[in-house]
């Protein structure tokens, strides 16, 4: 499983550490940056994360910016991106088994490292329950061929 993972500045030690944690449990991970804690702007990571789960280099994506907020309004401006800000355990759970989100959206400056990594952990481990959640997502898709 490959995991794609970006951040802007205030996601920046976030995502090292969740990097960190990803690749102790041999998930292998491509970083899309950022590289520092200096100021720089979300989107351009959003879009590189999106971009990689659209030409499958990566299953699965994590972006961290200040608030998760900026991050996850870019993400899904990409067709069959499904990006989910989740702040809990069960925003995390819900949001793989209810909506099939194949990108989780973090807040740097929201939470702490201890729960985020339980977050990512729940995320991680959960998995789409199909049946009246199939025809909810479905009718996502179908919007998202109707706009183009
Ligand atoms: O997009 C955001 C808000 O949803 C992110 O939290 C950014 O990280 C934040 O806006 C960056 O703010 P800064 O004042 O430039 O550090």
């Amino acid at each position: 499983m490959k995991i794609a993972i970006g951040a802007d500045h205030a996601g920046y030690h976030l995502k090292e550490k969740i990097k960190e944690f990803l690749i102790s449990r041999g998930y292998q991970v491509i970083d899309f940056g950022t590289d520092s804690a200096e100021s720089t702007d979300y989107p351009l990571f959003a879009r590189e994360v999106a971009l990689a789960i659209q030409r499958g280099e990566a299953q699965q994506g994590i972006l961290i910016c200040g608030t998760g907020i900026g991050m996850c309004i870019t993400a899904n401006k990409f067709k069959g991106v499904y990006a989910a800000l989740c702040t809990n355990e069960y925003m995390a759970k819900v949001s793989r088994e209810h909506n099939n989100a194949n990108v989780l959206c973090l807040g740097g400056r929201v939470l702490g490292e201890e729960l985020a990594l339980s977050i990512v952990s729940t995320w991680l481990a959960s998995e789409f329950g199909g049946g009246r959640h199939k025809r909810r997502v479905d009718l996502i898709t179908k919007l998202e061929e109707d706009m183009c």
